[in-house]
């Protein structure tokens, strides 16, 4: 039996940060200073700890980040200080954070975010713009998922690329870059038939469901390359992925872990998109 092969997001994302920091530096000496806005609507758990670690991760190589939090924010002051952001010269990158207040989409506030700052691809124009094939900043979860087979140098052309999930942050963005990239791209959800023998097709799995260890080794082609996007809260206070990595530790040529996968990378692409929307 072949060994799997760990992926290390961490190591990954150390690599990308480096190329980060440089640009950073250069972009500071020319007198413009990368600068992230990071808007915080609401008062949740999970986003505090996303929003510390890009606080860090920006400190770390050489990024402003501005916080804005807001409490009980209503769609008007919500998308009003989306405006002003946008329109703020020194602000190079704004992202909303999720959960929104009740009532509110992200769709109806990330089209307050102008594109050429939507550096986590919140404006559903952005994602108009992937689809067409236009340059534009993808969500920086699936933007992270690309990058991770990119560096692994994974082959894509002509391969079978099963994205389990939908959503507008991850599952479709994730299959319109698979399919950039010349993958035959097949999007699995909820009411997908016979889930597990479809995924069992994929060279390339992106397991998006947000559902813990629902992924095993069943749904595994052997030797496939298994992403897994999902951040599952433990009742430990631990965090868990979509995939059962035990058992798809068996059939899998390499996993990306969680922790230590996804996530790091998702967090550095975020800095890299504020830089290169800074012009760097
Ligand atoms: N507009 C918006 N965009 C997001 O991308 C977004 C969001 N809102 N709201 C919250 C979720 C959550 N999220 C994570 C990113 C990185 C890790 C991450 O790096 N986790 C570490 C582990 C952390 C631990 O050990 O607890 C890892 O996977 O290694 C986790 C979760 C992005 N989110």
């Amino acid at each position: 039996m072949p060994v799997m092969r760990n992926i290390d997001g961490r190591a990954i994302a150390k690599t990308i940060a480096a190329e980060v920091t440089a640009a950073a530096a250069k972009l500071t000496a020319d007198g413009v200073t990368p600068t992230l806005a990071v808007v915080v609507p609401t008062d949740d758990e999970a986003t505090a700890w996303y929003v510390r670690s890009i606080e860090r991760t920006a400190a770390k190589v050489g990024v402003r980040c501005r916080t804005e939090r807001l409490t009980d924010p209503t769609a008007e002051s919500l998308t009003a200080l989306l405006d002003t952001l946008s329109a703020d010269d020194s602000v190079h990158g704004v992202i909303c954070q999720t959960p929104l207040p009740d009532g509110l989409t992200l769709a109806d506030v990330g089209s307050h975010i102008a594109v050429d700052k939507d550096v986590d691809g919140a404006n559903p124009a952005g994602l108009g713009r992937l689809a067409a094939g236009l340059p534009t900043f993808a969500p920086a979860t699936a933007a992270a998922v690309l990058e991770i087979l990119r560096r692994e140098e994974t082959p894509l052309t002509g391969r079978h690329a099963v994205v389990i999930g939908r959503s507008t942050v991850v599952g479709k963005p994730a299959a319109l870059l698979l399919l950039a990239e010349n993958a035959t791209v097949t999007v699995c959800h909820s009411r997908t038939e016979d889930l597990a023998a479809v995924c069992a097709r994929a060279d390339v799995l992106v397991a998006a469901v947000g559902r813990a260890r629902m992924v095993t080794g069943d749904f595994v082609k052997p030797g496939a390359v298994v992403v897994d996007v999902g951040t599952n809260p433990t009742d430990d206070g631990g965090l868990v992925g979509d995939v059962d990595a035990e058992s798809a530790a068996d059939v899998a040529s390499a996993l990306t872990p969680v922790p230590g996968g996804v996530g790091p990378v998702t967090t550095m692409l975020l800095m890299r998109h504020t830089v290169q929307a800074a012009g760097g």
